[in-house]
């Protein structure tokens, strides 16, 4: 992906400078969103029935057998780096029955399945990651890197040849951990979980009371500063943008993973007030719930989701729906295709997830609304509790599987 890269945020300041500069590049974008699209969306019978139980649900806890816990937070590391291909949704559902993260997930399995059955080493080792090829990385997610397309001069005749979408996305998932791996190697480190591990320990010397998250900034500039596919970072239009996606969902996870642990096995950090993980499922649904607000967007962002936001949809859309029930494996239905944007389009409506989400739980906790009484817990909604809401529940009402979610092709962070 070429984008110009800007400098890092200062140390201390990571979480920061997620916040501002989203904000910034909000501003700077004509991107609205209003106290009262957020007010529509919170007191909502959509947000208020749901919120609870699908906030709740995470698919972090493997059923595989690991030998040590270090084991477990490397395969939970490799899978936040491998966190993205959501510009392949669609090739991917049309391949494979399944959605981005749903592959991912399933490749990281084979690799941790082919590294203690077979006799090819540890695959999710620093060296395995270093050293695997496309040919291997295609056949463990289970789909071609071949496209097929008419012989030239035989009619009927169909020849193979290597190329398309799916080859584009193992370049990219191989690319990811040959580079990564090879730092690691270069570094010392026996794989990512070791290093993760000692930025955890980092993290832990500089937990503060008096500033939460004092822990993550640390954490998650290392994690930055040592591996390229954690510099989820660009410059819009001169204006730096940081999201950090991959780096703030793997130490999310950790939380998720060890932190009920009793004692738990790495220091735990404290994620409360973490920027969301933004990726395209966030900004494409609040756009859809009316919260983001692209009327007067530049960019030629305003004509990208020409149907979201009219009251007529908001008041279907905010409502109540029945829970969906099919929770078989059979393939599911192929979304519908939303629309594709430029790297600069997606780093601006991802910098507005992260900017819309700090102003939802802003207005959650703000003293001047009146709640009823049972609809009080609404307060205490946190910014990793939205981005679970968000992200579940996407897939988990009908109607909002059918919303279209925009597509970036060619990126590795999300
Ligand atoms: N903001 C945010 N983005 C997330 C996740 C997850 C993983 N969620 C599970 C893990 C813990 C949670 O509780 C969920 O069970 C994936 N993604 C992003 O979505 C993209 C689309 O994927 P799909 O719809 O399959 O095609 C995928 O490329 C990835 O970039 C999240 O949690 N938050």
């Amino acid at each position: 992906m070429s984008s110009a890269s800007p400098p890092f945020p200062p140390s201390g300041s990571f979480l920061k400078s997620i916040r501002e500069s989203s904000q910034l590049l909000c501003e700077k974008s004509n991107v609205r969103v209003t106290e009262v699209a957020i007010k529509r969306l919170l007191f909502s019978q959509a947000f208020a029935i749901s919120f609870k139980r699908v906030s709740a649900f995470h698919g972090l806890a493997f059923p595989l057998k690991f030998a040590s816990t270090l084991a477990e937070l490397n395969l939970l590391s490799v899978l936040s780096l491998l966190n993205f291909a959501s510009g392949y949704r669609i090739q991917l559902h049309t391949e494979t029955g399944r959605g981005a993260w749903d592959n991912i997930r399933l490749l990281i399995f084979s690799l941790f399945l082919t590294s203690s059955t077979g006799g090819e080493g540890d695959l999710l080792s620093a060296r395995g990651m270093q050293d695997i090829q496309e040919q291997k990385v295609a056949e463990l997610m289970r789909v071609s890197l071949h496209v097929e397309r008419p012989h030239e001069s035989i009619p009927g005749v169909t020849v193979g040849e290597i190329g398309g979408p799916m080859h584009e996305l193992v370049k990219l998932i191989t690319g990811t951990l040959n580079e990564t791996g090879l730092i690691l190697v270069g570094a010392g480190y026996p794989d990512l979980g070791s290093f993760v591990l000692e930025a955890l320990q980092e993290g832990e010397k500089a937990k503060s009371k008096d500033k939460i998250g004092a822990d993550v900034d640390v954490i998650l500039e290392q994690l930055v500063r040592a591996i390229p596919a954690f510099r989820d970072m660009s410059v819009v239009d001169g204006q730096p943008i940081y999201c950090f996606k991959k780096a703030l969902f793997l130490i999310h996870a950790v939380l998720i993973r060890f932190g009920s642990m009793s004692p738990p096995p790495f220091p735990i950090p404290d994620t409360s007030q973490v920027p969301v993980f933004t990726d395209n499922v966030l900004p494409s649904l609040l756009i859809h719930l009316g919260v983001i607000d692209l009327s007067s967007a530049s960019h030629g962002l305003e004509y990208k989701f020409p149907d979201a936001g009219s009251l007529d949809k908001l008041s279907s859309l905010l409502a109540e729906a029945s829970p969906c029930t099919d929770t078989d494996n059979a393939p599911k239905a192929i979304p519908p295709e939303g629309p594709t944007l430029t790297v600069n389009q997606s780093y601006i409506l991802r910098a507005a997830a992260i900017h819309a989400c700090e102003l939802i739980v802003d207005v959650a906790r703000s003293p001047d609304i009146e709640l009823p009484e049972n609809l009080e817990w609404i307060r205490d909604i946190t910014l990793p509790l939205l981005d679970m809401w968000l992200w579940s529940v996407a897939k988990d009402r009908p109607d909002y599987r059918q919303l279209e979610r925009f597509a970036l092709k060619n990126t590795v962070f999300f």
